[in-house]
């Protein structure tokens, strides 16, 4: 059971709580610990402690612990940086330490000369699961999140030549700005999405989800006979064409059409 830990009152407190004779106090810990602890089970991320009834999903990037992105899932980007459409998925694993929000800047990694854009669609896991059959991986799904797949296109380069991991082209810290949460009752169809993304006011990025190569559905499934997929993970799915370099001082716009839009500064680190 994922996240138990983060919901329990520590053994020292509640000895002390029993120490002092406080049952009153102690009988509230309990409470809260077993409440807590059937909503954690459930996989639910109910806050009841702030009496924030929020809809889990919505703290994904705090509670996440992985995002899995998918690489070349729209043919006209593979072509643009002259690469083939794979056959299957091919995954990459960026760590929730990249995840940033409105607000801070994007910084550009030391020794980085090339950091690209890459406007992408998030989806946002819902319930733990492996081995999820097409038929029942939106069920999976608790939400979305425009996300940016921020890529030191330099070093990918060299690892690519090298046949070396993207870790650093794609795992540095920022290199994953989000925006808020969107339910996924806010979205109807997620693969007919408009993504846009605009750097200093010049529209750079202009995609349609319908364009994906593997269906979110495909994805889900695939993902999850290699990686078991927890509430609060991130699915990356891949960006449109026209990506680009981006030098500090300069602000990048993003959205999906008429449901989300965000701005991030860029900042040489
Ligand atoms: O760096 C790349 O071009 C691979 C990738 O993330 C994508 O295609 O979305």
């Amino acid at each position: 059971m994922p996240k138990i830990n983060r919901y329990i009152p520590s053994s020292k407190t509640l000895l002390a709580v029993i120490k002092k004779g406080k049952q009153a106090d102690f009988k509230i810990w309990l409470d809260f610990f077993l409440t807590r602890l059937y909503f954690a089970s459930t996989n639910t991320a109910i806050d009841i402690m702030s009496g924030n009834t929020a809809i889990a999903g919505a703290r994904f990037f705090d509670l996440g612990r992985k995002i899995v992105a998918v690489g070349r899932n729209y043919r006209e980007h593979a072509a643009e940086l002259g690469n083939q459409v794979p056959e299957k998925p091919l995954l990459f694993i960026k760590p929730p330490s990249s995840y940033i929000r409105e607000g801070t800047p994007i910084k550009i990694p030391k020794g980085c000369s090339s950091l690209h854009h890459e406007v992408e669609l998030g989806v946002v896991i819902g319930q733990r699961g492996s081995d999820i059959p097409e038929d029942q991986a939106m069920n999976y799904v608790s939400g979305y999140v425009l996300a940016l797949d921020m890529t030191a296109r330099d070093f990918q380069s060299v690892a690519k030549a090298k046949g070396h991991p993207w870790t650093m082209a794609k795992g540095f810290d920022t290199s994953c700005p989000v925006s808020d949460f969107i339910p996924k009752d806010k979205i109807l169809d997620p693969h007919n999405l408009e993504l846009w993304l605009d750097v200093n006011g010049v529209s750079k990025q202009r995609g349609t989800t319908q364009d994906m190569i593997f269906t979110l559905p495909y994805l889900i499934s695939y993902i999850s006979e290699y990686f078991t997929l927890e509430a609060n993970d991130v699915i990356l799915t891949g960006t449109p064409a026209g990506v680009g370099p981006v030098v500090s001082g300069d602000v990048i716009k993003a959205g999906i059409r008429d449901i989300v839009e965000y701005s991030f500064r860029v900042e040489q680190k």
